[in-house]
């Protein structure tokens, strides 16, 4: 039986452990920065503490990053859990998820019940694909990104490494989005939107520019 610790013991990373027991994986532990959360129990689950607190199991278990949201929390858990040596799981994949054989997933990616992927996608990794998300044909989705319920993408769509995608948009045929943007729940994209911006409302447009992490 597949074995994982989950980065993050907060709502997103419960739904993982939920995922994991739709798909017969056993959950190890939650781990968490926060030291006042170390050794509670999260829906039955410990939370273990760091990646130090887990070094014997080192070669046991693997690890899942992308156990919030937050693109850039991602990409730092990510960057600690390489350098410890600890092995990135697999993509895991809601059994009722539809998705052609000509798509491609990035190991530490995961995609949630009702999502429907059509063909030729290519997904990085660390990639969250929640409930019901439709990627149409030909979609790019960067490294770290996240992608929320509800969210529609047509053809051809490009989005960039750390992008957030908000709540129920959608994204017109051949639109790019740059790195690290963030679309607001609802929005209509129709045109590029640049990296680094905060993008909203129908039709989308940039209502602030982002920080640089
Ligand atoms: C299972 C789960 O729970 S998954 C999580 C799902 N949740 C989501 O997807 C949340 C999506 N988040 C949003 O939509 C947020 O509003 C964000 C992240 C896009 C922006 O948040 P903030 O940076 O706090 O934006 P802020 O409140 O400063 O708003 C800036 C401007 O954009 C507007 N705005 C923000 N979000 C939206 C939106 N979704 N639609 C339209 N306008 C918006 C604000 O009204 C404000 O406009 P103004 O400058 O004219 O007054």
């Amino acid at each position: 039986m597949r074995e994982l610790v989950i980065w993050g013991s907060g709502g997103h990373a419960r739904e993982i452990n939920w995922l994991c027991e739709e798909l017969g994986v056993r959950v190890i532990g939650f781990l968490d920065e926060r030291p006042e959360t170390k050794g509670q129990s999260v829906d039955g689950v410990p939370v273990l503490g760091t990646l130090t607190d887990i070094k014997a199991l080192k070669y046991e278990v693997e690890l899942i990053c992308a156990g919030v949201g937050d693109p850039a929390l991602k990409k730092r858990f990510a960057y600690h859990t390489i350098q410890s040596g600890f092995r990135i799981a697999a993509p895991l994949i809601h059994p009722r998820v539809r998705l052609s054989r000509r798509n491609t997933i990035g190991e530490g990616s995961m995609i949630f019940e009702g999502a429907v992927l059509s063909d030729n996608i290519k997904i990085g990794q660390h990639v969250i694909i929640n409930r019901s998300v439709n990627v149409s044909h030909d979609a790019v989705i960067g490294d770290y990104v996240t992608i929320a319920p509800g969210v529609n993408l047509a053809g051809n769509v490009t989005i960039d490494e750390g992008a957030y995608i908000g709540i129920g948009a959608s994204v017109r045929e051949k639109c790019h989005i740059g790195c690290c943007s963030m679309i607001g729940g609802g929005a209509f994209v129709k045109e590029d939107i640049p990296s680094f911006s905060m993008a909203a409302g129908i039709p989308a447009v940039v209502k602030k520019r982002l920080d640089m992490p």
